[in-house]
C-alpha cells in the first residue's frame, strides 16, 4: 500500500552525496536495442522502475530472452525480429517504451495491441503512426483517431523515397523510427526527413549515439535529415552501461543550492553522470551555474555548493527551455528563490507529458502563494518572499516529476504536503529516501510534561541560547480557553470551542500575546481558573485538530522550542530532541505556588497542590493527545535540579545530538 500523501518538513540545509539511478531515457532505448540486435547484451545501472519494467514485460512477452537482476540485465537478441507472433501489451504511461516499440512491431508486422494508462491514451502518437503509415505499416486506432489504444497487423512494407515525420510535438517519433529503422536498411539508404522544429534535440542525440554503440552511424544534416545508410546493422556491443538519470539529478543539484540559502548546507553531488555525459539535461546544471549558483564538474559527478560568492539569492530571467524539457520544471522551483521573476519559455512539450505540465505547475505553484503567468508554451513564475508561503497540499496528477520538484518548496517557508507520493515509482522508487537522506529538517526540540515541571522557563531559557524560536503551545490552549470563558463559549461545545481554536487571530511579538487587538503577557493567561478550562477543552479532539496547524507554523529556520504535552508524540514527531521533563508534585506545587505569588496572582498552596494533581489526571487520562513521554523522549527529573541545572542538562543533550548529524 502507498501512502495517500507525505508530509515534508520545512528543510534548512542540504549536503552529502546521491548515487543517481539508471537515466530512463537510455535504459529504456537500450533494451529495445539490445532486443533488436544481434548478440547477446550485458546491460549494467538500468533503472528498476515503473517504466523500465513495462518495457521489459512487453520484450518478453514478445519472446525475447532475458534475464534481469537488480540494475543488470542479460538480453539476447532477437536479430531483428521478435519472436512472438502476436501480444497484447500494457505500456502504462511510459512514452519511451510505447513509441519506439510501436514502430518496431509496425515494421516486422504481426497482430500486436498496445494500450496503456488512461492518460497514455490521451498522449499524441499520430505523427508517428502517419510517418509509418507510408511504408505500408498496417496500425489501427482502436478509439480515437490519433492515440493509443493501437492495432498492428500484417506489414507490406515497401521504401519509396524520404519518410517524413513531425518533429515539433515530440522528439520521441524521430527517436522511435531511428531505433527500428536500421532493421530495414539492410540494401537501402533510409531516409527521415523532420517536419517543423525539431524539438527536445538532446533526446535525438542520446538515440544517435547509443545506435553507434550498436554498430549504426547515422548520418544527418543539421536537425531535418537523417540518413540511415545502405548495409546498416544493429549489432550488441556486449556490454554497455547505462548512466545515471540527468532530470532526477536536478532535484538534488537544486537541493544542493536551496540548502545554503540559511547558510546551514554543505555540498551536494550526485554521482552517475558528469562533465561527458550524452544526456542533454545535464545542461539543467549550466542553467543553474548561469543564474548564479556554484557548480563542480567531474568525469563521474555533477556538485552544487550554494551560490557563487557575492551572490544573495539565484537570478531571475528568461531561460529558453527547448533542450531541457524535463529538468525545466525543476527551474520552476527554484524560481521561487530567486531575486527576480523567471520565465521558462519554449516549454510546450509540457502540455502532452504524463500531465500538462504547465497547468499543473501553475495551479500548484500558485497554492504556494506564488503569483504565476502562463501560456500557451511557457510560464512565468515570480519569487515568493519568506511571509508570502503557504502551506500547501501538492497536487501531483500522476506525475513522477511534480512529486519529485515540489519536495524542494519544504526548502521555502511552509509545510508541504505532498499527495500520492507512490508516482515516484515512474521513475525513480527510492525518490524520497535520497531526498530524506541529503536533507536537514529545521530543527525542533520538543519539551513535553506536565504542569508545572517547568517546560515553559526550559524552552524559553533553551531558544534563548540556541537563538531558536519558542513555542509555549499551553498558550494556544490558554487563549481559547479564555477566549471562550469570555463570549460564553460552553467548555463542552466541541463545534464553537474548534471554531474559535482555528480562528485566533493570535500573534506573538516582542514578548507579548496578541489576541484581536488585545496585547497580553504569558502571566495574565496563568491563572488556575484559565488553566483549568484549557485543560477541560485540551480534552476534546476537534480543539486539537483546530490547533494543530498553528502550532506546526512555528517550525521555521533556525529552529524551535516547543513546549506543552503532545510537541513530541503528536505535532512534532520528527523532532530531533524530545525531552520529557518530571518533577514530584510536591515540588511542582511548591514552584508553582512561588510562581503564582510573585507574579501578583494569590494562592493557598493546598489548593494549588489539588488542582495540580486534578489536572494531571485529566492530562494523562484524555482519549487524544494524553501526556506521556515520546517513546524516543529523554526522560529528566528536575525535582532535585535548579533551573540553570535544568536548562544545561537539555543543551548538553542538544549538543551531543547535533555533533551526531555533523
Ligand atoms: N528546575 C527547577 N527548579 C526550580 N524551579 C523551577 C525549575 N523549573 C521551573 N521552575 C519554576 O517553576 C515555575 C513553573 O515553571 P513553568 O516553566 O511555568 O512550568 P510549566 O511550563 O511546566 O508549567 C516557574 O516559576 C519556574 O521558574
Ligand atoms: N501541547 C499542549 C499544551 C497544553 N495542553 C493543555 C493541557 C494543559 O493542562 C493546558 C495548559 O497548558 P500549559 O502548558 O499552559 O499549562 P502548564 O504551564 O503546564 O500549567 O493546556 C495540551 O493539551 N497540549
Amino acid at each position: 500500500m502507498t501512502p495517500e500523501f507525505l508530509d515534508l518538513p520545512p528543510l534548512i540545509g542540504a549536503g552529502g552525496r546521491v548515487a543517481l539511478p539508471g537515466s530512463k531515457s537510455i535504459s529504456n532505448r537500450v533494451l529495445l536495442l539490445a532486443a533488436l540486435a544481434e548478440g547477446q547484451t550485458e546491460i549494467t545501472g538500468l533503472l528498476d522502475s515503473d517504466d523500465t519494467r513495462v518495457m521489459l514485460s512487453a520484450l518478453q512477452s514478445l519472446g525475447i530472452e532475458l534475464k534481469r537482476e537488480g540494475s543488470a540485465a542479460l538480453v539476447q537478441g532477437g536479430a531483428g525480429r521478435f519472436p512472438a507472433p502476436s501480444a497484447d501489451l500494457f505500456m502504462g504511461n511510459a512514452g519511451t517504451a510505447i513509441r519506439p516499440l510501436t514502430a518496431a512491431l509496425a515494421l516486422q508486422g504481426g497482430d500486436y495491441r498496445l494500450h496503456g494508462v488512461p492518460r497514455m491514451h490521451e498522449r499524441p502518437i499520430g505523427d508517428l503512426v502517419d510517418a509509418l503509415r507510408q511504408f505500408g505499416c498496417a496500425i489501427d486506432y482502436e478509439g480515437q483517431a490519433g492515440y493509443p489504444p493501437l492495432c498492428i497487423g500484417a506489414s507490406q512494407f515497401r521504401l519509396s523515397g524520404d519518410v517524413s515525420v513531425r518533429g515539433d510535438v515530440s522528439s520521441q517519433f524521430l527517436t522511435a523510427l531511428l531505433l527500428a529503422l536500421p532493421l530495414k536498411a539492410a540494401e537501402q539508404d533510409v531516409v527521415i526527413a523532420v517536419q517543423g522544429e525539431l524539438i527536445s534535440k538532446p533526446y535525438v542525440e542520446i538515440t544517435l549515439n547509443l545506435l553507434r554503440r550498436f554498430g549504426v552511424s547515422v548520418q544527418r544534416t543539421g536537425w531535418e535529415r537523417f540518413v540511415i545508410p545502405a548495409g546498416s546493422r544493429l549489432r550488441s556491443p556486449g556490454r554497455i552501461a547505462v548512466e545515471g538519470d540527468a532530470s532526477s539529478a536536478s532535484y538534488f543539484l537544486a537541493a544542493g543550492v536551496l540548502g545554503q540559502l540559511h547558510r546551514r548546507g554543505a555540498p551536494v553531488r550526485v554521482e552517475g553522470v558528469g562533465r561527458d555525459s550524452i544526456q542533454g539535461d545535464v545542461a539543467f546544471a549550466r542553467v543553474l551555474e548561469d543564474l548564479g549558483a556554484s557548480v563542480r564538474w567531474g568525469d563521474d559527478f555533477i556538485e552544487t555548493d550554494g551560490l557563487q560568492p557575492g551572490l544573495k539569492a539565484l537570478r531571475g530571467g528568461e531561460i529558453d527551455c527547448l533542450a531541457i524539457p524535463d529538468a525545466a520544471m525543476t527551474l520552476a522551483m527554484t524560481a521561487l528563490f530567486a531575486d527576480a521573476p523567471t520565465t521558462l519559455t519554449a516549454i510546450g512539450s509540457w502540455r502532452v507529458k504524463e500531465t500538462d505540465r504547465i497547468h499543473a505547475m501553475a495551479t500548484e505553484l500558485a497554492k504556494l502563494g506564488a503569483q504565476v503567468e502562463s501560456g500557451t508554451d511557457w510560464l512565468r513564475i515570480h519569487p515568493l518572499q519568506p511571509d508570502q508561503w503557504r502551506s500547501a497540499t501538492i497536487a501531483t496528477y500522476d506525475d513522477h516529476r511534480m512529486a519529485m520538484c515540489f519536495s524542494l518548496a519544504s526548502f521555502g517557508h511552509a509545510d508541504i504536503r505532498i499527495a500520492d507520493p507512490g508516482c515516484v515509482a515512474k521513475t525513480y522508487p527510492g525518490y524520497f529516501q535520497d531526498f530524506f537522506r541529503i536533507t536537514r529538517p529545521v530543527p525542533v526540540i520538543a519539551i513535553d510534561g506536565p504542569t508545572a515541571s517547568g517546560k515553559g522557563s526550559i524552552a524559553s531559557a533553551v531558544a534563548e541560547a540556541l537563538g531558536f524560536d519558542c513555542l509555549d503551545s499551553g498558550v494556544l490552549y490558554r487563549l481559547t480557553a479564555w477566549a471562550a470563558l469570555r463570549q460564553g463559549v460552553a467548555l463542552d461545545d466541541s463545534a464553537a470551542l474548534a471554531q474559535l481554536a482555528a480562528t485566533l487571530p493570535v500573534s506573538f511579538a516582542a514578548g507579548r500575546i496578541h489576541l484581536n487587538g488585545q496585547s497580553f503577557d504569558a502571566a495574565q493567561l496563568r491563572t488556575e481558573a484559565v488553566g483549568q478550562a484549557a485543560s477541560t477543552i485540551a480534552a476534546l479532539p476537534a480543539v486539537r485538530d483546530a490547533l494543530f496547524a498553528l502550532q506546526r507554523s512555528f517550525r521555521r529556520a533556525p529552529g524551535l522550542v516547543a513546549d506543552g504535552r503532545d510537541m513530541g508524540t503528536v505535532v512534532f514527531p520528527d523532532a530531533q530532541l524530545k525531552v520529557f521533563l518530571t518533577a514530584s508534585a510536591a515540588s511542582r506545587a511548591e514552584r508553582r505556588y512561588k510562581q503564582l505569588i510573585s507574579q501578583g496572582n494569590p494562592a493557598i498552596l493546598g489548593d494549588v497542590f489539588a488542582e495540580l494533581l486534578e489536572r494531571d489526571a485529566r492530562d494523562t487520562q484524555r482519549a487524544v493527545a494524553a501526556l506521556k513521554p515520546a517513546a524516543d523522549a529523554e526522560l529528566l527529573d528536575s525535582t532535585d535540579l535548579s533551573l540553570e541545572q535544568t536548562v544545561e542538562t537539555v543543551l548538553a543533550l542538544w549538543r551531543r545530538h547535533d555533533v551526531q548529524v555533523a
